[in-house]
């Protein structure tokens, strides 16, 4: 079976079968097939591109460089989350894989986030499919057994800071303009559980309280002071100190690190899963909500004037 899966991730980028995507089921990914292109060598390294997401694996090391393309700002719509998830899942599968980095092919941005047209003007079966891929990124991610690292080559607010937040170690460039934070409040909006929990767990319970409630967003340098990114960079070593990092990474048997992993974050991946349907319920009462709507409506506004 394995075999089998690691031969359709070869031949069909983003595979037709619901079997190479296991843990992301959003029934889309016959759609997203059409788009994506790639290519194996001979030391089996591999490229792949889809219209949001860029792979490039090395074979002879074992690490996949897992490019966000979304211009302008990599919001994560749902066929971002999607190609996303499923790019994962084929490494995850592909034992000539051990670990991803997680990056920007965009200048100065890491993602922008969740794409707020998706919660935005919508009807509640798209906002429950939206959510749906919003849970199954951060149970992808937050639960990977390969290494993950984040290079945050740019801003990362909200869902950007999640993703961040769910991999192994975080390194960020070292340009002051640049902000990573859950930035939920500051749109009118709350972070629900699982996020709050991954920041708790990442800096701790105090600095959470206060992230949250004021939406705080932390220049790099702040952020390196409060544990949310481990190493802060010039821009031009994010990717080759990342490559430098996960090596380190790759020197601890597979096995050990997977299990210590598990160890530590799988009460919480649980804890999402046994109430998946729940959150989306409460996520979509909660978005379809006029003061809510009307809150991301103005934020959208706000963010449009700004470039005025
Ligand atoms: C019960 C639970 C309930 C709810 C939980 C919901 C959890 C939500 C999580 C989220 O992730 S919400 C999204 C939060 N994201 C943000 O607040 C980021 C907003 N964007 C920015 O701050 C900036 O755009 C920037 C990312 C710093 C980039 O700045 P820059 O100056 O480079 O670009 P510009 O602002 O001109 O934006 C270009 C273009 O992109 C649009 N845009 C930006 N962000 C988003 C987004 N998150 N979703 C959709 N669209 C976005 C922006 O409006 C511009 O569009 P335009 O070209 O048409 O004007």
């Amino acid at each position: 079976m394995a075999a089998v899966l690691r031969r359709g991730f070869r031949l069909v980028s983003f595979g037709s079968s619901q079997l190479l995507c296991g843990g992301c089921k959003h029934g889309r990914t016959s759609s997203l097939s059409i788009c994506s292109t790639s290519s194996r060598n001979s030391s089996s390294s591999s490229s792949s591109s889809s219209s949001h997401v860029k792979v490039d694996l090395d074979g002879s090391t074992g690490i996949a460089v897992v490019k966000f393309q979304s211009s302008p700002v990599n919001s994560m719509s749902l066929d971002f989350l999607t190609e996303l998830c499923i790019s994962l899942e084929k490494l995850e599968l592909d034992r000539s894989c051990r670990g991803v980095i997680l990056t920007s092919a965009l200048p100065k941005i890491f993602s922008a986030g969740l794409d707020i047209t998706e919660m935005y003007g919508k009807n509640p079966e798209h906002y429950a499919e939206f959510w749906k891929s919003v849970q199954e990124i951060w149970l992808k991610v937050y639960g990977y057994s390969k290494i993950a690292i984040a290079a945050i080559n740019g801003s990362s607010p909200a869902g950007g800071c999640l993703v961040s937040m769910a991999c192994d170690y975080r390194i960020m460039a070292d340009d002051p303009r640049y902000r990573i934070g859950l930035n939920e409040a500051q749109l009118g909006i709350v972070a629900p559980f699982w996020f709050k929990d991954t920041m708790v767990n990442t800096v701790g319970f105090r600095t959470t309280e206060l992230s949250l409630q004021f939406g705080l967003m932390y220049s790099p340098s702040d952020a390196l002071k409060i544990g949310l990114v481990d190493q802060v960079v010039p821009e031009e070593n994010v990717l080759s100190t990342a490559t430098e990092t996960i090596t380190k990474w790759l020197a601890i048997p597979d096995h050990a690190r997977e299990i210590s992993k598990s160890m530590m974050r799988k009460p919480m991946v649980d804890r999402l899963l046994a109430s998946r349907e729940s959150d989306i319920k409460n996520f979509v009462n909660f978005i379809t909500k006029d003061s809510i709507q009307k809150s991301l409506g103005f934020y959208m506004n706000s963010l449009k004037q700004r470039k005025a």
